[in-house]
């Protein structure tokens, strides 16, 4: 993995560097892309949230401008992360903004203390958010999900979403609870959408996702037992596809896709994939 982008705590005291401009997934971008003087964007007086230092891009100090609202910039757009991931091969880029989008969100749903309704403040020597009355901290939040393609041979069960764009189906996902191991999770979710019952669930690799703040760990499963009965409301259809009939697949840049690739290449003596970092 190249390391043109690295997060770091730097400190917002610090004058200069680079940043970018954030809101509800978001990002302000011109035909310099998204990154901006940091000096001149302060000028701007734009309605600042919070202020984080991010890392280094290219070996330059990022910021982040986090706003209240996605207020006009003359010359310069708003853009939603999703669109970068989709339309920008830049994986630096997208990891950076990934980071930037997590950071922001978090830094400005914890403001003010959920235990004791102070304001919280910065922690100067790690990522975190601190009350300065009952001292808890509040770190990043990050919630684990498990992702898990289940075949047959040469069938693959794959699953819609309503959240979907049409035609598209993909493998099952869903957040780890708590208490549970995430192989049990890969059990449970597959019994609450689909209805059947796998063997010998085993751990692929893993991925970031902030959409809006998921660590994905994928899996690989054999059907067991059982007929596909999709969970109401979660999924709107189920169904098992041969390996040289698929649907409309999820985008090239998801586990979800490198699962499916994986097991193809396998299947059909090909190169495996290479999981976007
Ligand atoms: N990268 C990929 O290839 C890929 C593919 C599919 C899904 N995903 C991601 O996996 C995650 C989980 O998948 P899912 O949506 O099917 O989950 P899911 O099946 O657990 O159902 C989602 C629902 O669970 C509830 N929920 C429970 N815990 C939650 C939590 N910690 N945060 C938010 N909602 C919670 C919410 O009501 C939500 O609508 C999502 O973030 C999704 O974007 C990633
Ligand atoms: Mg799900
Ligand atoms: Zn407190």
């Amino acid at each position: 993995m190249s390391l043109r982008w690295h997060a770091a705590l730097l400190d917002p005291a610090t004058p200069g560097g680079w940043a970018v401009v954030h809101c509800q997934q978001q990002f302000l971008f011109d035909s310099n892309g998204v990154l901006f003087p940091r000096d001149w964007l302060k000028r701007l007086e734009l309605p600042l949230l919070s202020e984080q230092g991010l890392g280094y891009f290219d070996g330059d100090a990022v910021f982040l401008f986090e706003l209240d609202r996605p207020v006009a910039v003359p010359g310069a757009s708003w853009q939603g992360l999703r669109q970068f991931m989709l339309h920008n091969d830049d994986r630096d880029l997208f990891r950076m903004l990934g980071y930037a989008a997590q950071i922001g969100t978090w830094a400005t749903q914890h403001r003010f203390c959920g235990h004791c309704g102070a304001r919280m403040q910065q922690h100067a020597r790690e990522r975190a958010m601190h009350c300065p009355d009952c001292g808890i901290h509040h770190y990043p939040r990050l919630s684990p999900s498990m992702i898990v393609l289940i075949t047959r041979g040469d069938e693959l069960l794959l699953a819609r979403s309503p959240r979907f764009a049409p035609g598209v189906y993909s493998t099952l996902a869903g957040y780890v609870e708590p208490g549970e191991s995430v192989e049990q999770c890969v059990e449970r979710e597959v019994r609450e959408e689909v209805g059947v019952s796998i063997h010998s669930p085993r751990y692929i690799t893993s991925q970031g996702w902030p959409f809006p703040h998921s660590l994905m760990l994928g899996f690989h499963a054999e059907y067991a037992a059982g007929e596909i009965v999709p969970q109401p409301e979660e999924i709107e259809d189920a169904r098992w596809f041969s390996i040289h009939r698929l649907p409309e697949l999820p985008a090239r840049q998801s586990i979800a896709r490198y699962l499916i690739e994986l097991y193809l290449a396998r299947r059909l003596g090909r190169d495996d994939p290479v999981l976007p970092g």
